[in-house]
């Protein structure tokens, strides 16, 4: 089970307190000036990924005071309790196996009593034989031509996942067209659906619970849709697959239960990629290359599980990110991957990171007296630049950010890879020295200004640098990468809501807005006006009763 302690009564976090009063009057430039091995030092290899945390403010003090943090917090025996299967989501008291999925090795992992490996070797058998029936063209649809597109239906984590997996491997890509449909916004679906043709279109309603309202509004959308071509509900069974939990339910929906790709409980919605909901990506990059992906996650899980914490990536990534929040109180961290393919990067750690961390209850069932999750926000990097990091350069607010970029394009064309990496390279590089007055005060004479003119200029073109950055450089994008850097991000996660004593793995605080929207629905109906709410929602929905009208 995890421990139940508070951070802040740690023996670590007054030394954190105590030492960042005077610590962070040191800006990061000056911490290279000491010490020329900075940057070996404060960077980690694993396998093709270079993660340089050099640029960071924290020396070997604080650095060693946040590891002593993650000890005092119980993180190692936290990382054994989430490996060996215990039910670590004890709001719903459920195992947390993501790890399982990806469990190359095959070591059982038990959970109440059982190895959970077999089934999760079934049901990737299933994917496999599924997917290649499907890509070779076997599989036909009800006019007997093979399947073209793939319309994946589902949301929060059953889309997030697939969708960005899908787009960041998008080179690896084979004939079929991939789709998918979250909003529950009727323009999703409808503009998806004349994009495709019932006779080749496979739908897949990948949904954990089977009944999540915007997942169900847009399959039987898809449903009428289809049915009002093929006609007959027996051809339903070649177009529509589920991946789910909810046998039930999948059976309920006219879905042939032969064709449910199932995953279980101890897999959390935003950690589901792994599983079955990954099959859009293994119909989308095939087979082998999936399994690419789930080794990188292994070898990352090896990695994480087994590695002292002063080397260990998602340890020290999570220790950071500590450092920032809750002492010099970042309230935000922004991830900027510099590749296009990566684009939905930071809106899938968005939802990993805060409906895992966003909690202010404590494991205690305590209010907590600490900030604990960061707002996560990014685009990929030079479209920011020319867009939000004005705010980062000189704005008000710290903003850690992460760095991350392939040495390889698998698009080389002309210069443009370079030019690309030039930027990575001078944007943690500007973040943190800056530009102090005499370099601009020299800049402007050289250009001819005068004296009063400099003067007036000068405040505008003032850098304070001390931007804290993490460079993740990685050799290229393949399935292997992209799994590790998933974990990793992943397991940093993990890390911090071990620290921050909340319950990383629950998310209640989806529901009440589930609930709400079902009390309003059928108010929405008829001409009389609703009284229930309070003034504000009864006037909205009275004012949107009229505008129908
Ligand atoms: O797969 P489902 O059950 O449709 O849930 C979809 C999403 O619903 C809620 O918003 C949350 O519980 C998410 O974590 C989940 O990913």
């Amino acid at each position: 089970m995890l421990p139940k302690i508070n951070p802040t009564t740690t023996g670590a976090w007054k030394k954190l307190e105590e030492y960042y009063e005077t610590f962070s009057e040191t800006h990061i430039k000056n911490l290279f000036e000491n010490d020329s091995n900075r940057f070996e030092k404060y960077s980690l290899k694993f396998e093709d990924i270079l993660v340089d945390y050099s640029k960071n403010c924290l020396d070997d003090t604080a650095k060693a005071a946040l590891i002593e943090l993650a000890g005092e917090c119980g993180l190692k025996n936290a990382i054994e309790s989430m490996f060996s299967g215990e039910k670590i989501n004890a709001t719903e008291n459920r195992a947390v196996l993501h790890v399982a999925l990806r469990n190359r090795s095959n070591s059982p992992i038990i959970v109440d009593g059982e190895d959970v490996m077999p089934e999760v070797n079934a049901v990737l058998d299933q994917m496999k034989d599924f997917s290649e029936k499907v890509i070779s063209g076997e599989w036909k649809g009800y006019t007997g031509k093979p399947i073209t597109d793939v319309v994946n239906i589902g949301i929060g984590g059953s889309d997030l996942g697939p969708l960005m997996v899908t787009e960041a491997l998008k080179p690896y890509k084979n004939h079929l067209n991939l789709h998918f449909v979250s909003n529950v916004d009727g323009t999703h679906i409808a503009e998806t659906l004349k994009e495709v043709n019932p006779e080749t279109t496979l739908f897949i309603v990948a949904s954990k619970t089977f009944t999540t309202q915007e997942t169900m509004t847009n399959a039987n959308s898809a449903r009428s849709w289809f049915l009002d071509s093929a006609k007959n509900e027996n051809f339903i069974k070649s177009h529509f697959v589920a991946v789910s939990t909810n046998k039930e339910e999948v059976a309920k929906f006219g879905i042939d239960t032969k064709n449910m790709f199932r995953f279980w409980n101890w897999v959390g919605g935003r950690y589901s990629l792994w599983s079955a909901i990954g099959l859009s990506i293994v119909l989308g990059i095939g087979f082998e290359n999936y399994i690419q992906l789930l080794e990188g996650a292994h070898a990352m899980d090896n990695h994480f599980r087994n590695t002292e914490f002063d080397k260990n990536i998602p340890v020290i990534l999570a220790l950071i990110g500590i450092w920032y929040n809750n002492f010099y109180g970042a309230e935000t961290e922004a991830i900027l991957p510099y590749d296009q393919y990566m684009h939905r990067f930071a809106a899938y750690f968005q939802q990993g990171n805060m409906e895992s961390n966003g909690k202010y209850v404590d494991r205690n069932g305590k209010q907590v007296d600490y900030q604990t999750g960061p707002i996560i926000w990014g685009e990929p990097g030079t479209n920011g630049q020319h867009a939000f990091y004005q705010l980062i350069h000189q704005g008000t607010k710290l903003i850690p950010c992460d760095f991350i970029a392939p040495a390889v394009s698998h698009n080389p064309i002309s210069d443009h890879h370079p030019k690309l990496l030039a930027n990575f390279f001078a944007q943690t590089e500007a973040m943190m020295v800056g530009k102090t007055k005499e370099q601009v005060k020299a800049e402007l004479k050289a250009a001819g200004k005068t004296d009063e003119e400099i003067e007036s200029l000068l405040p505008f073109k003032v850098f304070q640098g001390n931007i804290p950055t993490n460079s993740i450089l990685v050799k290229k994008l393949t399935p292997r990468t992209l799994g590790s850097l998933i974990a990793m991000y992943e397991h940093k996660i993990f890390v911090q809501g071990v620290i921050w004593n909340i319950y990383s793995f629950d998310q209640w605080g989806v529901e009440l807005g589930k609930q709400l929207a079902k009390t309003i629905l059928p108010e929405l109906e008829g001409s009389e006006p609703v009284t229930g709410h309070d003034d504000s929602t009864n006037g909205l929905i009275n004012a949107y009763k009229e505008m129908r009208k």
